[in-house]
Parts: structure tokens; sequence; C-alpha cells
């Protein structure tokens, strides 16, 4: 009996000698291992079939044993060649086994049983790591470790002989490594929620969704929620991480649609949306109610494998139909789906396990998210532009390039109210195009638009920075002088109006002369707004025209000339 059960030994795998172990040892290469399709092999059982050298050595050191009902035993010889008892811990790098169930055999007796995973609350395990994980005290001499593995979620087993002092020091790094995750995460989750929030934009509502349903799987799958929000749940702990996963797939696929504008770019895909999300919902109810965890996970790990396909075959017909953002989209969904999907396929056991790998979809994401969170910040500026864009263009006239009325009021007012508390004298301007209807009518619109154009350009040349010139009707225009008496806005309506008659307006290669008549006004103390000054050289104009046009009418103060207005030059109409 004992012969053979070294002889067993000498069969699988040679014994680990804890005097040489470093401080972490990964050990599945060392591992010998039986995979039975069913639960009712006992310890007793395990260890005969071991003895009957039924456990293959696991050379290769295979760590995923990826969706399977089966149960894994596992046989390791540990030896301690000293003369006291080392304390050592198993340790797995897995957060979602069901069940690892120890059983230590020393000098032919089984001397401990130690039982652990995600069937018990995490408040009874004798260790609190967020991993599972089984501290044992090795007496001198050779101790055959038996271990039972079995898990509804995909079987993931890296599997490490390492010290309680070891894991201390890789929590502290996990902590600064989580910490600036879920940092980062969160940041991007308060920042993208408060545009979502302000532009009532429906991308940046998905986004959110997108990157919540993330952050939630990752608490889950990586054990920081049995650890801290649901210690005593079982159930939660059993069903969260396949909700997340599937809120994951569906938040991941309604922000792809939004995101891509799959109404203006990829019609033909959008009518098919409503359904696709109807199916994915419909998909995840099945699956719960099914109640097949397995299966569920299975499902949901194989769409998380599919999105980085879908992803980027809907980017490439978006770009294609002409969606700039999308170069953006692509790179992202690249490296964070591509990322996803290598965590998928390596827990399936598609590609060998390797722990970069697994954590692919922490690192793919958060680069995915950062990019398209970039994206969303640039579309937010070129919104911005767009609105900065229209609020110009909503000033000006497009024919002439001045402003309108609405921002002659805007820029005039508040030197309204600094010449007006000041006291410095203020005048107003007001032109009107003599027979401006006959220059349309008798040479057409487009020789009148030249008109308005000659003129404008006549008048920007003759204001001052600080004077206000705007549009102020069809064929008027108005300029408000600050800081300028009557008599010199008077001056300075003859010179423009002298001017503006010597400007020929071409047709047909004949010279036309236009002309303009002028009503000018002076701000008193009796005036409370600006509108009261510019109704003064409109009475002014008004006079101008009576007096045969292409001349200059003032209005002058009540005070001193209470009632008429009167003409300063004439020169003969058009
Ligand atoms: N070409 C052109 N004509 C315009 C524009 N805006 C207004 N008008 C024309 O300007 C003309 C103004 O005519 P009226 O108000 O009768 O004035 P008027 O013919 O200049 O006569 P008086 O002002 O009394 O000298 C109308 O025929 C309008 O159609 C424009 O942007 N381009």
């Amino acid at each position: 009996m004992v012969l053979l059960f070294f002889c067993s030994f000498y069969v699988t795998s040679k014994p680990i000698e804890l005097t040489d172990a470093v401080d972490e040892l990964f050990i599945n290469k060392q591992l010998a291992i039986l995979q039975v399709t069913s639960d009712d092999v006992s310890f007793e059982d395990a260890l005969n079939r071991y003895r009957q050298g039924e456990f293959s050595p696991n050379h290769e050191g295979k760590v995923s044993f990826g969706f399977t009902r089966d149960v894994i035993w596992t046989s390791v010889l540990i030896n301690n060649a000293s003369s006291i008892a080392i304390k050592k811990v198993f340790y797995l790098d897995s957060a979602w086994l069901d069940s690892a169930d120890f059983y230590f055999v020393h000098q032919h007796q089984l001397v401990a049983n130690l039982f652990t995973g995600d069937t018990l609350p995490f408040s009874l395990r004798r260790s609190q790591t967020r991993m599972i994980s089984e501290e044992y005290e090795f007496e001198p001499g050779l101790t055959q470790v038996l271990i039972r593995f079995e898990s509804k979620d995909p079987l993931l087993i890296p599997l490490y002989l390492t010290t309680a002092q070891t894991i201390q020091q890789n929590a502290e790094l996990n902590h600064y490594f989580y910490g600036f995750l879920y940092g980062a995460f969160f940041i991007l989750l308060v920042y993208n929620i408060v545009l979502a929030v302000s532009l009532k934009d429906s991308r940046y509502i998905y986004y959110s969704l997108y990157l919540l349903s993330f952050l939630s799987l990752n608490v889950a799958y990586t054990g920081h929620g049995f650890k801290v929000l649901w210690p005593e749940n079982l159930f939660v702990q059993r069903w969260a991480m396949i909700f997340f996963l599937y809120s994951y797939i569906i938040f991941g696929i309604a922000f792809c649609f939004e995101f891509l504008k799959l109404k203006t770019y990829l019609p033909r895909v959008y009518r098919f949306s409503q359904l696709i999300y109807a199916a994915l919902v419909l998909l995840m109810l099945a699956v719960f109610i099914n109640a097949d965890q397995l299966l569920a996970v299975n499902i949901g790990v194989g769409l998380t494998s599919c999105l980085v396909v879908i992803f980027i075959s809907l980017g490439l017909l978006a770009l294609k139909n002409g969606h700039a953002m999308v170069k953006f989209f692509i790179p992202a969904v690249f490296i964070g789906a591509g990322g996803a999907a290598f965590s998928a396929a390596t827990t399936w056991g598609i590609i060998p396990y390797n722990t970069f790998l697994f954590h692919g979809i922490e690192i793919g994401m958060l680069i995915e998210m950062s990019i398209l969170a970039l994206a969303l910040a640039f579309n937010l500026k070129e919104v911005d532009k767009a609105r900065i864009t229209a609020e110009v263009i909503a000033q000006y006239d497009h024919l002439t390039g001045l402003y309108n009325r609405r921002a002659f009021t805007i820029n005039a007012a508040p030197l309204w109210e600094l010449g007006v508390r000041e006291q410095t004298p203020l005048s107003m301007i007001l032109l009107d195009i003599d027979w401006f209807k006959t220059i349309n009518d008798k040479y057409g619109h487009a020789v009148g638009d030249s008109a308005l154009k000659a003129i404008a350009k006549t008048l920007q040349q003759h204001i001052r920075k600080s004077d206000v010139l705007a549009r102020w009707g069809g064929e008027e225009f108005i300029i408000f002088l600050p800081n300028t008496s009557q008599q010199a806005a008077i001056q300075l309506a003859n010179t423009i109006r002298e001017k503006i008659a010597s400007v020929a307006v071409f047709h047909d290669g004949e010279g036309l002369s236009v002309t303009a008549s002028f009503g000018v006004a002076e701000y008193h103390s009796q005036m409370n707004k600006l509108e009261e000054l510019i109704k003064l050289a409109d009475k002014a104009l008004y006079q101008a025209k009576n007096s045969g046009r292409n001349v200059v009418c003032d209005f002058p103060s009540p005070i001193t000339h209470p009632s008429q207005p009167q003409e300063i030059a004439q020169q003969d109409a058009v």
C-alpha cells in the first residue's frame, strides 16, 4: 500500500520542496488532475483513483477548464524537509469558484480538510482575502494535498503556493491598481452623467450606463462585491455578475447604436435596433428564469467576444457612410472590446491562461472609455463651435456683413449707458437710400444688392472703431456715435452723403449714381432710452426725405430748438 502510494507520486509529479520554494510559486504545472463528470466522487474515491494512477500530470500548467459541469480533482505533493512546521497559503487568482475543498494527507492520514468558495458566506471564510485562499501549516515530511474544484462559473484555477505576507504585499499593489481604475472610471462616469443631464444628449446617457454596467461587472467578478458589498448574500453573489454582464452587453450595444447615429448613417440596421434590444432583454429574462447559472455565463461571455466584431463592423460601415466621429470609435472599441474578447477567450480556455490577458478587459475598457470620453468631448467642442457660429451668424446681416438690428441694440446699449452716466455727447445718424424701389424695379434686385453692399462698405470706411454701425432695415442704415456732438455727427453725415453720391454702382458696364438721405439727432438730458434718440433721428430723416432727399437734417435738442428739424445740406436726388 505504502509502495503504491509512493509509486503514484512518482507517476504524476515531483513534490514541491517547501524549503526551496520562493515566496510566491505558481504551481499549476506541479498539479496532477482528474476531471470527472459526476460530483459524487468522494475524497476516498479520488485518493484511490490517484493511487491507481488515474490522475494525469498537468505539465503545461493548464489553468482554464472552460464552462463545465465537471468536477476537477487535483493533487499536489508538498515536502517540508525542515524539522519545523511551515505555514503556507494556497491562493487562487480567481474570485468566482463555487467550491475549493482542500484535503491534507500526511503519513497516510487525512489530517485536515478545509472547505471554501462562493457557496459559503464571505464572513465564514477562514481566509478573508478577496480571492479564494486557504492557509495551512505543513508538518515536516511529505504531505499530499487533494483539492476538489467545482463551479457554475467558468472553471478557472490559477493556483499559487504563497505566504500571508506576500498576499498582503500584493493586496497593497492591488489596492493602488483598483483605486486608480475605479477612480478613473468614477471620474469618467460623473463627467458624463453631468453632460447627459445638462445636454440631454442620449449618447452621454448610454455611455454612462455602459460605463456603470462595466464598473459593476468588474466589482462583481473581481470579488470586491462579495467582500465589501454583499458578503452574506449568496444569491446576489451567484447572479450579480451575470446580471451586470448582460447589462454591459445591452448598454454596450445601445451606446454603439447611439454613438454611430444609426438612424442617419446606417438606417437599415436602425430599423432592426428595437428588435435587437427586445431580443437581448428577452434573452436576459430567459436565462434568469431558466436559472442555469453556467449556461447564462456561457452565453454572456460568448456574446462579449462577439461585441468587438459587431462594434467594429458597424463602425466601419458608419465610417463608409461619412460619420467622422467614428475615427475615435473604431480604435476605442478595438482596444476595449478587444481586451474583453481576450479575457473571455482565456476564461473559456480557447487561448492559454495568462494573468495579463485575464485582466485585459480592465485595461482595455479604461483605454476605450477614455478615448470615447475624448470623442464625446470633441463632439462637445464641435457643438460649441456650431453654437458660436450660429450666434455670430445671428448677429450679422448676410448681405452687407454689418450688424443687424438686434446686434446694434446689444452693442450700442452699454455705450449709451456709459455716455448717459458720464454725460458725454452721444449722437445718432439714420440714413435711407433714395428711390431705392425705383433702382430695384429698373435695374433689378442684384443691382439693388450691389448698391447696398457698396454703401455698407463706404459707411465702414468712414466710422470710428468705437461707433456702432448696422443695417437697420431694408435700405436703412444706422450709426451710433459715442462721444460725438451733433455738430460733428452732421459733419460726418455730410461727408458720407457726398461719398455715397460719388460711388458708382455698375450695371451692364454703365455706372449709376445712388444717393441717401440722413437724419441726425443728439442725446439730451431728458432722454431715458436709446430708442428715444433713434426716434429723433428718424424724425430728422423723415424731414430729409420731405426736403427733396440727398440731404442731412438734424433734430435739434428741444431745449434749444423745441420743434422742427433743420435742413443742413441738399443736393439733387437720383
Ligand atoms: N435689392 C434689395 N432691395 C431691398 C432689400 N431690402 C429692401 N429692399 C427694397 O428696398 C425698397 C424700399 O423702397 P421704399 O421703402 O419704397 O423706399 P424708396 O424707394 O427708397 O423711396 P424713399 O425711401 O422714399 O426714397 C423696396 O423695394 C424693397 O424691396 C435688399 O436686401 N435688397
